[in-house]
């Protein structure tokens, strides 16, 4: 590594300043990406720039079910003296592990959201609940669900300085909502969304239960996903074909269902021939009661 000179680290701040596209803030404070993941500069050059760097605000982890390929999403404002932290989509089978991670990075988790009511899986929100003292359970009104908080298009769920912004996106069920990151906090971070079904990766939820309208889901992808910027980062609550995430610009490109026009996208949709969840019966019920409850087995 050729020895760190002044220029250097002035040219280093310079491109790393936040691209004009990033939202929820007009500082000009500089904030590295690699670090708002939680990466360990290895390098020299970035060791000595993260000296002159503030830590990261908001921690992000995505973690994976695997019998349902569900995704739960854990996210925290560390830049807030209690650390508040949001859990989206938790399944019941991974609720532990979810609560140890909590624990051993020294959260306080506030809020366990439901994206909709899971058709393949039992939400781990109410097992959380009766696991973790002062945890409110969220999800949709549309949905018809139980929770703590029902919450609605607009309405913000915050955590520290940062927040989740619901939009409604109809379609997979009826009480589908896509959650949205702001940050009123003067560090900036990338826009992500939380799509729950309304968009999977390269593809979309089906459409052929549990309310579900393809008309719907189309309107509401292409109103209240396709309308965010460019670069938000998208994140569904499954996957099948071993992505991660995504980005609005890439599947406006390359959705092999969603760069279609209205009356083609219902063709696709009628012609899935899906077979229903192995655990519907089971999942519909218990996630409309709010998850089960098992209050026995603490962690
Ligand atoms: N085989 C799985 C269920 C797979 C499935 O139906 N996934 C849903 C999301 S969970 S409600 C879906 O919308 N899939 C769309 C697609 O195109 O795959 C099981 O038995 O659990
Ligand atoms: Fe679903």
């Amino acid at each position: 590594m050729p020895q760190l000179r002044f220029h250097h680290l002035l040219l280093l701040l310079r491109h790393s300043r936040r691209p004009p596209s990033f939202p929820f803030s007009s500082s000009t404070k500089t904030t590295p990406l690699l670090s708002l993941f939680g990466s360990t500069p290895r390098s020299g050059t970035m060791a000595a720039y993260n000296n002159v760097a503030e830590a990261p605000r908001l921690l992000f982890r995505q973690l994976f079910e695997k019998d349902s390929s569900t995704y739960t999403y854990l996210l925290a404002d560390l830049g807030h003296p209690d650390k508040p932290a949001v859990l989206v989509d938790p399944v019941d089978k991974t609720v532990n592990r979810d609560l140890t991670l909590i624990k051993e990075l020294g959260l306080k988790l506030i809020y366990a959201v439901s994206t909709h009511v899971h058709a393949d899986h039992v939400t781990g929100t109410g097992m959380i609940k009766g696991k973790m003292q002062g945890v409110k359970s969220v999800i949709s009104k549309a949905s018809n669900a139980k929770a703590d908080l029902l919450v609605g298009h607009d309405d913000k769920i915050y955590f520290g300085n940062l927040f989740l912004e619901v939009r409604a996106t109809p379609g997979h069920t009826v009480g589908c909502v896509t959650y949205v990151t702001g940050d009123e906090s003067d560090q900036p971070h990338p826009r992500m969304a939380f799509t729950g079904d309304a968009l999977l990766i390269r593809g979309c939820g089906r459409t052929d239960f549990q309310g579900g309208s393809s008309h719907q889901l189309y309107q509401s992808v292409h109103s209240q996903i396709f309308t965010l910027p460019d670069d938000t980062l998208l994140y569904p609550a499954h996957d099948y074909k071993g992505f991660t995430v995504t980005t609005v610009g890439e599947e406006m490109l390359y959705n092999p269902r969603l760069t279609k026009d209205e009356e083609t996208f219902k063709s696709i949709m009628e012609n899935l021939n899906l077979a229903y969840p192995k655990m519907m019966d089971v999942a519909v019920p218990a996630n409309l009661a709010g998850g089960l409850q098992d209050l026995k087995t603490k962690v």
